[in-house]
């Protein structure tokens, strides 16, 4: 294949690239905002190897057409990786590529002027082969808990960065080539593994995209959004195997329950949303109080679970104790007031006969009781409750 098909290849590679990203976000499937951003970045190379194209064709002077097509695949390549990084949570990397973008244009137009031709293909390699191997060390980020991907993401993004910035160290070191390795077979690798970049970093990128969003709806599934504690679901599955331990003799684990105190007043008074600021604010105040080990979970409504491992009933009232003043003492300060709140708690152990239902339900019934005595208590459930039905 000669450079200009090379090139045109590229560009609409690209630029075919860049639709389906575009038509990815229409149909509603994208929903994140860093798909247009690879589209953009597939836009400015797309173009930049079509200009780059017309003007090997002597449809545009070239002398027009390269520096400005040179400039546009380097900003979408640059883009690319600061997408990279902003991806990967480091937003400082992500400004940087700016300025390592500006240089890399300086250096490259040097380069061009000093010689149009060897020093402007070693340029123009390097920069890309640099801005691709950023790319990849921004997606080999968190390596220890990468997708397989995305580890094969940032493997492919390393090889074949390192061949395209490889054309440009050899152009440099043996002009005449290496062995075997004439400039023309790595003119043409080097094509090739621009095209593959383009393939892997666009494909790639709507995988990840998808990746990220099947993982979110699966944390969504047990995982509370205002709270960011287990929901019903997430509890009842982490509480499982303290169910089949406790039928073990052992050391016990207690089950605390609580419910804020008449907190439809809150709702109505200041709002649904001061609600949720009290409520979110609450129990961050309740997580302080626990241990790393300890589970909270939120049951239903404004009543929470909490799992304590190896702890008696005793040491599950304290705790629950504890709680409860540090809910009381807490002013949470929403737009139109300073909030305060009580909240009333049961406590119990889980018992080598229990079931979830029979253990929800005694925790529970020392709940009622305290809701009944006068809320803002603690109740420990009784030695032994009435046999419960199961559900
Ligand atoms: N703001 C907000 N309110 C919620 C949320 N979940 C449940 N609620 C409200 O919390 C209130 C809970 O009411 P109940 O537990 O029945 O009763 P209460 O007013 O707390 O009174 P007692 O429990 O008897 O002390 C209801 O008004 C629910 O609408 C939530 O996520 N955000």
């Amino acid at each position: 294949m000669d450079a200009t098909t090379m090139v045109l290849a590229l560009a609409l590679g690209n630029l075919a690239l860049c639709a389906t990203l575009f038509f990815f976000e229409q149909s509603g499937h994208a929903g994140r905002p860093a798909v247009p951003t690879w589209g953009w970045s597939r836009l400015y190379q797309g173009a930049g190897w079509l200009l780059l194209a017309i003007g090997a064709a002597g449809v545009v002077p070239e002398g027009l057409a390269l520096p400005i097509a040179y400039v546009l695949v380097f900003a979408g390549v640059a883009w690319e990786s600061g997408a990279a990084w902003e991806r990967a949570g480091r937003l400082r990397w992500r400004r940087a590529t700016l300025p390592a973008l500006g240089l890399a244009v300086a250096a490259f137009l040097l380069c061009w002027l000093i010689d149009p031709i060897g020093l402007r293909a070693v340029a123009a390699s390097l920069v890309l082969g640099g801005f691709y191997l950023s790319l990849a060390a921004a997606l080999a980020r968190g390596w220890a808990a990468a997708s397989m991907l995305q580890r094969f993401l940032a493997l492919a993004t390393t090889v074949l960065a390192v061949v395209v910035g490889a054309r440009g160290a050899l152009v440099l070191l043996a002009p005449a080539g290496w062995g075997w390795m004439t400039s023309d077979i790595l003119r043409q690798l080097h094509s090739g593994a621009l095209y593959l970049l383009a393939l892997v970093g666009g494909f790639g990128w709507l995988l990840l995209g998808r990746e990220r969003e099947q993982a979110e709806l699966a944390r969504l599934e047990v995982n509370d959004p205002l709270t960011d504690v287990p929901n019903r679901r997430g509890f009842f599955q982490a509480l499982a195997p303290w169910m089949a331990l406790a039928r073990r003799p052992g050391q016990p684990t207690a089950l605390v329950v609580f419910d804020l105190d008449q907190f439809k007043r809150i709702n109505d008074g200041y709002g649904h949303p001061a609600g949720d600021v009290v409520l979110a604010h609450l129990i961050n105040t309740c997580k302080r109080q626990l241990r790393d080990s300890d589970l909270l979970g939120r049951l239903v409504g404004v009543e929470f679970a909490i799992l304590l491992p190896r702890t008696n009933l005793d040491d599950a009232a304290m705790v629950a104790e504890r709680m409860r003043a540090a809910i009381e003492a807490e002013r949470v300060k929403t737009e139109r007031a300073m909030i305060s709140l009580t909240a009333s708690f049961g406590v119990t152990t889980i018992r080598p006969d229990d079931s979830t239902v029979t253990l929800l339900a005694r925790a529970d019934e020392a709940l009622r009781v305290a809701k009944k005595a006068g809320r803002n208590r603690v109740e420990v459930a009784a030695a032994v409750l009435a046999p419960v039905e199961e559900e």
